[in-house]
């Protein structure tokens, strides 16, 4: 746990100068954009055309640019070089986009901001470059002094094996620039709500809990307009429905309780495609990839205990095409829409593939029954709880155990069930996190301090290392074998990645933890509509 202030890289720039920025929000610039000569109009439209960004908005860029001391000259015989202003408007569109980037990208708090622009008519911090509004005046209202307001969010991930709250800071150093995420407060609690199916008040302790760090965390006078927000995966969707309820229900009793906002919907169980384009969102925020013009982005791999999940951006329209349709979501960013490929496997966590493999999963008679598998070290017997269950599990003792058994024993869970994409074999780079990352740690494979990058080939040969010296590994886990070879088998038989296909194993983005919540808390402020 710890809150530490983000290395310039992560927080959003403004890419306008000041001046430029209050010219941006006033109504100059919609009597600028009245008076522009109609050739300027269809040069700017002719130069934007396929481009994937709104001339409009560039048009008020170009004019504020234009209007500048330098380009002044230039704007005066505004017929005499379409190439002239092609070039302009290729720069002005590399900065309409970052900053169009920043706008989609950061966030702020709507009643702050819909109280102080009730107060300050002549300013608009939508998500959107300059609004068309008509207007007789030249005048621009003078800019508050000193305007600076911090403000926060809080999302709980109510996960199959623990329970997180992450809390967000925003800073806004200035009504028309937009804020910048500050830093982020991390804790955790186990086992994870699904473990108190029976007796929900005491799951509930596990969200007052954490609501004190929150307390501890926010100043008091920003709790009442502070958003509380609690998101459930896979360990509520396997309960039955009025289990799941009850736990819901009592989440939103101890949120009600609390001096925090609870806005409607505040507690949820998330549908698997939003936890995948979310956490595509959060990765592809903190790495830097949703400013860059190229839209190059990276793939994420998330490995929960009952769910895992696949999203990235195809290049390639057959991958497209050749989907199932349900697993391409389409999210609304920056004046367009990315059409992704996605898909969460329920009962394909790295908790709930142990039980598959060894056969306990829905099972009955877990009193009395032992489930055994090649993947366990041989003396190996204990009792083990996962979602509220416990399984008497053990090694097979008088027989055989090793990579190669426990791969076949294991090929059962994956083959047939998990789709290869088509343009996984490709070379697009994954981010890989949550089980992905702590197996690679506890194997040695990566560092757990600095994360670091693999192929997928060397999980195959710690899988066979661990496997094939289980008592060396045992006192990390008895479940390491197992785990690192499902690992294996997911990636390669699973998705179909080939030996060769880069990971990217990372806990933290400049300090800020990998996971859905950040690019939730996006949602939250900020309807991305992903459809
Ligand atoms: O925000 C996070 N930071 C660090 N690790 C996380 C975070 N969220 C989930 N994890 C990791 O994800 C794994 C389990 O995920 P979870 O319990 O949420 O499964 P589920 O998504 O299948 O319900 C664990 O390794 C847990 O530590």
């Amino acid at each position: 746990m710890g809150a530490k202030a983000l290395p310039n890289s992560t927080q959003v720039p403004s890419l306008l100068p000041s001046a430029l920025s209050v010219l941006l929000i006033s109504p100059l610039s919609t009597q600028i954009a009245n008076r522009t000569p109609p050739p300027l109009i269809s040069a700017l439209h002719h130069a934007s055309a396929g481009s994937h960004l709104q001339w409009q908005p560039l048009l008020h860029l170009y004019i504020l640019k234009s209007f500048s001391q330098q380009d002044r000259a230039r704007t005066a015989n505004t017929s005499s070089s379409i190439k002239t202003l092609e070039s302009l408007f290729q720069e002005t569109a590399s900065q309409a986009f970052s900053c169009l980037q920043c706008r989609q990208a950061t966030y702020y708090n709507h009643h702050m901001y819909n109280r102080y622009r009730a107060l300050n008519h002549h300013s608009n911090m939508d998500n959107q470059l300059p609004p068309e509004v008509p207007v007789a005046t030249e005048a621009v209202a003078p800019r508050p002094v000193n305007f600076s307001r911090t403000f926060y969010g809080i999302m709980f991930d109510a996960g199959s094996t623990g329970t997180r709250i992450h809390i967000y800071k925003f800073i806004q150093k200035d009504p028309v620039e937009l804020p910048v995420l500050d830093n982020e407060m991390y804790h955790a609690v186990k086992p994870g709500l699904s473990a108190y199916a029976d007796m929900p008040d005491v799951g509930g302790e596990s969200i007052r809990q954490l609501l004190k760090v929150a307390k501890k965390t926010i100043p008091k006078e920003q709790w009442i307009q502070t958003p509380v927000v609690l998101k459930a995966t896979a360990g509520l969707r396997l309960l039955p429905q009025e289990k799941a309820k009850a736990l819901l229900n009592e989440v939103k009793e101890i949120f009600d309780d609390s001096p925090f906002f609870v806005p409607n919907n505040s507690v949820t169980i998330m549908n698997g495609t939003n936890e995948g384009v979310l956490a595509w969102v959060t990765v592809n925020f903190l790495t830097g990839h949703l400013y860059a013009k190229t839209r190059k982005t990276v793939g994420i791999l998330d490995l929960g205990g009952g769910s895992t999940q696949i999203t990235f951006l195809p290049r390639l329209k057959k991958t497209v095409l050749t989907a199932p349709s349900d697993y391409i979501a389409k999210i609304n960013m920056f004046n367009s829409t990315f059409e992704l490929y996605t898909h969460s496997y329920l009962g394909n966590g790295l908790i709930a593939a142990r039980l598959a493999t060894l056969g306990a999963l829905g099972a009955d008679g877990l009193d009395w029954k032992v489930f055994r598998s090649s993947c366990l070290p041989k003396k190996f017997r204990e009792d083990w709880s996962f979602g509220g269950l416990t399984y008497k599990v053990s090694g097979i003792p008088d027989g055989f155990a090793g990579y190669k058994l426990c791969y076949q024993e294991i090929l059962q869970v994956v083959k047939g069930i998990v789709h290869q994409p088509f343009e996984v074999k490709g070379s697009s780079i994954f981010y890989a996190f949550s089980y992905y990352y702590d197996r690679a740690v506890e194997s040695g494979l990566i560092d757990g301090s600095r994360g670091g990058t693999v192929e997928v080939r060397d999980f195959k040969k710690r899988a066979k290392e661990v496997c094939n010296k289980m008592t060396k590994y045992r006192p990390i886990s008895p479940f390491l074998c197992m785990d690192m070879t499902y690992i294996t088998c997911l990636l390669k038989e699973g998705f179909g990645f080939k030996d060769s296909t880069v990971l990217q194993l990372t806990k933290k983005v400049n300090n800020v933890e990998t996971s859905w919540a950040l690019g939730a808390i996006f949602d939250h402020f900020h309807n991305l509509n992903i459809h």
